[in-house]
């Protein structure tokens, strides 16, 4: 019996979403999977492997392509771009199939797809790339040539070259082409990291302490997260390191009160809800009902008590809110840039504008729910990107524009290894390649004056 869909002809239709009609990848591969149940193992892990890898490359590919085809890329009929596309992610990227499947899989795909004339085009491109890929020579200036090599748009590495050396953006960007184990947080309401990794290990999975905190793990060697028990009891979240220093540098008191104001899909709020140990309540607001539903799902399944999901735009003054909060936690929409090795589409879709825009907005925010803090609290600013404009420069914008707040050390919150990243004293710079995490931002303040 034939299958009424190949892995190649799948693959086409989620390029041809993501590039074609702006859906996000991880969306797009997600329904895709879903969709196509009754493929094995190895199907999916090949679909997943193709979509992503031509993806993350594809300034790359379609560099390589222009250098054999009389067509250019951008001018290419789209269907025809994207199955030459992951046709050349397989014969630069994957040893395994051979070089004549690639080729002769792209004919037929493309005389399937309705382009039949156009198959002696797709076998003569692709044939001379499998021939003359070893000998491509790359751009050598600096900028054209680093956006080819990791495929990142020329735009953000002329920003990143402004804010860091070019040492360091090449480390970034090397990092964010690196396959990475999945970070977990342990729910010490419930167990201690010690029992946690015994637990896994009893699960098969393979477990190795994080080494700036003692409740993460990176975990890798297990087939699907959501079929491990431990993981159905809520004994761990999946999270980001840089994620869990947000939630460490903030360590609130027990029984305090704390709001965090862009709380979905609720990691910060769940961790920041175990470290009050079942004293004080954390309120994890958000924009949508769906966003609550987000956190309140995410509340369940790690079954905490001292934390709530509420509907609240933070743009929007909430009066009663107003100096009554010991900490506020201001995790908030940002570029994603320091993120990019995992949303491998996000590249090619964040612009300057947008960038920009974000800056507004967090200040918009922040310049809202500053006064929620009691006087003598808290206020812990935090982005996943390492643009400066959203990070750093909000700091001292926020600074002048509240005098009442100061940034507060944190030397003494993060570890030996994570000092040198320390900005200010009161803030957290983490590179990807620099720092064993994703690129991510925190500051603390503390609002002058006594709480009693
Ligand atoms: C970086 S994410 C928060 C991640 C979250 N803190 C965590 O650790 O899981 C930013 C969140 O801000 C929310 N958001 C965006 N605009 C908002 C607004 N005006 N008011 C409230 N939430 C907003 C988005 O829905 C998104 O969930």
């Amino acid at each position: 019996m034939t299958k009424p869909l190949n892995e190649r002809e799948i693959v086409l239709g989620i390029l041809m979403d993501v590039t074609e009609h702006d859906v996000y990848s991880h969306i797009a591969l997600g329904n895709v999977l879903s969709k196509y149940q009754y493929l094995d193992k190895k199907e999916r892990a090949f679909i997943t492997r193709v979509t992503e890898g031509t993806l993350e490359h594809m300034i790359e590919i379609d560099y390589i392509l222009d250098q054999f085809s009389k067509v250019k890329t951008r001018k290419m009929k789209p269907v025809i771009r994207n199955i030459l596309r992951s046709a050349v992610y397989q014969l630069k990227y994957m040893d395994t199939v051979p070089d004549s499947a690639v080729c002769n899989e792209a004919v037929k795909l493309a005389v399937k797809k309705g382009f039949g004339p156009l198959k002696g085009f797709v076998n003569g491109v692709l044939r001379s790339t499998a021939r003359g890929l070893d000998k491509v020579e790359y751009p050598k200036e600096a900028v054209k040539g680093l956006s080819v090599r990791y495929s990142m748009p020329e735009w953000i590495l002329g920003k990143w070259l402004q804010e860091y050396n070019i040492d360091t953006v090449e480390k970034i960007l090397a990092d964010f082409q690196k396959e990475k184990p999945v970070t977990i947080r342990c729910n010490t309401s419930y167990i201690t990291p010690k029992e946690l990794e015994e637990r896994l290990r009893s699960e098969g999975v393979t477990v190795m302490a994080h080494p700036y905190l003692p409740y993460a793990f990176s975990i890798t060697g297990y087939d699907y997260l959501g079929e491990l028990s431990s993981f159905q009891e809520g004994l761990f979240a999946v999270q980001d390191i840089s994620s869990m220093l947000a939630g460490e540098i903030a360590s609130p008191k027990e029984g305090d009160y704390i709001i965090d104001v862009c709380a979905a899909p609720g990691g910060k709020s769940v961790h920041l809800a175990d470290k009050l140990r079942g004293t004080g309540h954390v309120e994890a607001r958000d924009l949508t009902e769906y966003k609550t539903g987000m956190i309140q799902e995410n509340i369940d399944r790690m079954r905490m008590e001292n934390i709530s999901a509420v509907l609240q735009d933070a743009t929007v003054l909430h009066e009663a809110s107003v100096e009554k909060a010991d900490m506020v936690i201001a995790d908030l929409p940002c570029s994603g840039l320091g993120v990019l090795g995992r949303k491998t589409d996000l590249k090619y879709k964040v612009t300057k504008i947008q960038t920009d825009e974000l800056a507004a907005l967090q200040k918009e925010i922040l310049d809202t729910v500053y006064r929620y803090v009691k006087p003598g609290g808290t206020l812990v600013y935090s982005t996943c990107t390492i643009n400066r404009a959203e990070n750093i420069d909000n700091v001292h914008w926020f600074l002048e524009t509240h005098p009442e707040y100061a940034l507060n050390s944190i030397q003494d919150r993060v570890c030996r290894e994570l000092q040198g990243s320390v900005q200010e004293e009161g803030c957290l710079q983490l590179l990807p390649g620099v720092n064993d995490s994703d690129g991510f931002f925190i500051a603390r303040f503390m609002k002058k004056g006594s709480s009693s």
